[in-house]
């Protein structure tokens, strides 16, 4: 294994945050990485855009200095390591980074990479904006009534990453010690008993099944989340709501059956709405409203269990605006809403920690590894991801740029295969050719 050796580009500056804001130079160093699959050919058609926008907006007076920093495959064919702590000291150092996304194995293998690039930083804020641009082809009946801002708990939850495995000696110890400190709860976990297993081979033998070996093996992982992790979660929903006049902010939550993780969220999550913003119960609660004379007044902060709420958000999705929710529900909640809009090619993000400062933006969708190597999908996710890093620097002249030149691309009808194969009269162009009709329309 070697560490990369990263040389800072010259001429560029660092960007960095004191009393609360960034201090962006004109000239800021921000580190990239290229990502997995299909995140080189995306990198290439997105870094060009980023920079004709903000030439365009500035006209050269600011432009990003881009450094490479590696992870994932590109990382660890070159240097032996998935994640090398340059990466992460670069991202440390230079505040504001952004990245294609990294392969993630399922079952065995690597934990994610994304996972944990975001519990280094602790950004715990995943931030997924989900909106409509007029003219994509949508499964629903009025996508323009899908304008919901996702925030996601970033650091907790099932992605803590504390599991383990059936069969091994730390699962062992751990049922161990379950059996022995809460033999009732213990006793619950019904398939984890001989007993059972007994009882299941037997009725597959009554039905003619080949008989085979079945020892107890339980998967085992814990799902932490924490007074904290909520409390700046819903802080930085309720003031995100407030900064951006937003109608409510929806606490999602499985609270009726998780009631310890799950249900103590959404009654953290009302405390913030009370001891922060002065909300007060809304007839009788338990939703809650800022009431008048506070800052964001109107604004209601309402819960919802999180089954329910996939089917709302497709029948009645104008009822909803700000989500704060868990890692988990996040992760689906934003891959489902994404494709009420045209789906994960045009998903932003940005894993945020508003008390430092740091942040690293990238796409709600994956490697998309098919796809790889084709110059074949939607570079809009990662350009939206960096017009958000734009808003994000108080570049908003160039942000606006790309907001406006999407719109125009679309109406255009020349879009990646995506949207081409939904939407009537579109001609199919590739990953490169979107990324051409950007700019022209910058
Ligand atoms: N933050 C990150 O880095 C993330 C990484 N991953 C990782 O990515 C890998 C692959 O995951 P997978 O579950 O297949 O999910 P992906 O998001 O990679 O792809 C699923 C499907 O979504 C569509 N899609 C994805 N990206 C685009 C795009 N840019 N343009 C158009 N369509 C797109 C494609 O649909 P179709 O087949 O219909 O064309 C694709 O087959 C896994 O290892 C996973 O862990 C996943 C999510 C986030
Ligand atoms: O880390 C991964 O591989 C998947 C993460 C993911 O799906 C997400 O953050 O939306
Ligand atoms: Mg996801």
């Amino acid at each position: 294994m070697t560490e990369p050796k990263l040389t800072p580009p010259a001429g560029g500056a660092r960007i960095t945050h004191a009393h609360g804001r960034l201090q962006v130079p004109d000239n800021p160093i921000i580190p990239f990485i290229e990502g997995d699959g299909t995140g080189p050919d995306i990198w290439r058609a997105s870094v060009r855009v980023l920079d004709a926008a903000v030439a365009k907006a500035y006209g050269g007076k600011r432009r990003i200095h881009w450094m490479e920093v590696y992870a994932g495959e590109k990382s660890y064919n070159q240097f032996g390591t998935w994640l090398p702590d340059s990466t992460v000291e670069a991202c440390r150092e230079y505040l504001v980074s952004i990245k294609g996304p990294l392969t993630t194995p399922v079952g065995g293998g690597i934990r994610s990479l994304n996972v944990a690039l975001r519990q280094m930083l602790d950004l715990f804020v995943c931030l997924r904006p989900v909106r409509w641009f007029k003219g994509v082809p949508s499964p629903v009946k009025k996508p323009q009534e899908v304008d919901m801002v996702i925030f996601r708990e970033n650091t907790e939850d099932i992605y803590a990453g504390i599991e383990y495995a059936a069969g091994t000696e730390e699962n062992a110890k751990l049922m161990a010690f379950l059996a022995e400190a809460f033999p009732k709860a213990f006793d619950k976990i019904r398939f984890g008993t001989q007993q059972k297993v007994d009882g299941w081979q037997k009725q597959l033998e009554a039905i003619g099944a080949p008989r085979r070996e079945l020892g107890v093996e339980v998967g085992l992982g814990i799902k932490p989340v924490s007074r904290l992790g909520t409390e700046r979660l819903v802080h930085s929903a309720i003031s995100y709501a407030i900064q951006n006049k937003r109608k409510s902010v929806t606490l999602v939550h499985k609270g009726n059956i998780m009631k310890f993780t799950e249900g103590a969220f959404r009654d953290w999550g009302y405390q913030v709405a009370r001891d922060f913003f002065g909300a007060v119960e809304l007839d009788g609660g338990p939703w809650h409203v800022i009431p008048e004379g506070k800052p964001g007044a109107g604004i209601v902060i309402k819960d919802a269990i999180a089954d329910a709420f996939l089917q709302q958000i497709l029948l009645r999705p104008a009822e909803y605006d700000v989500v704060a929710t868990l890692n988990l529900n996040g992760d689906y909640l934003s891959d489902a809403l994404a494709a009420q809009v045209g789906g994960i090619g045009i998903a932003p993000g940005g894993n945020i920690n508003y008390v430092t400062g740091h942040a690293v933006f990238e796409a709600t969708h994956g490697t998309a590894p098919k796809y790889a190597g084709q110059d074949k999908v939607n570079p809009g996710s990662v350009i939206l991801s960096g017009e958000m890093m734009l808003r994000y620097m108080g570049w908003n002249e160039a942000a606006d740029a790309i907001i406006a030149a999407m719109d125009k691309a679309i109406a255009a009808k020349r879009v990646t295969y995506d949207f081409a194969r939904l939407m009537e009269g579109a001609t199919e162009v590739k990953c490169s050719e979107f990324g051409d009709a950007l700019i022209a329309a910058l």
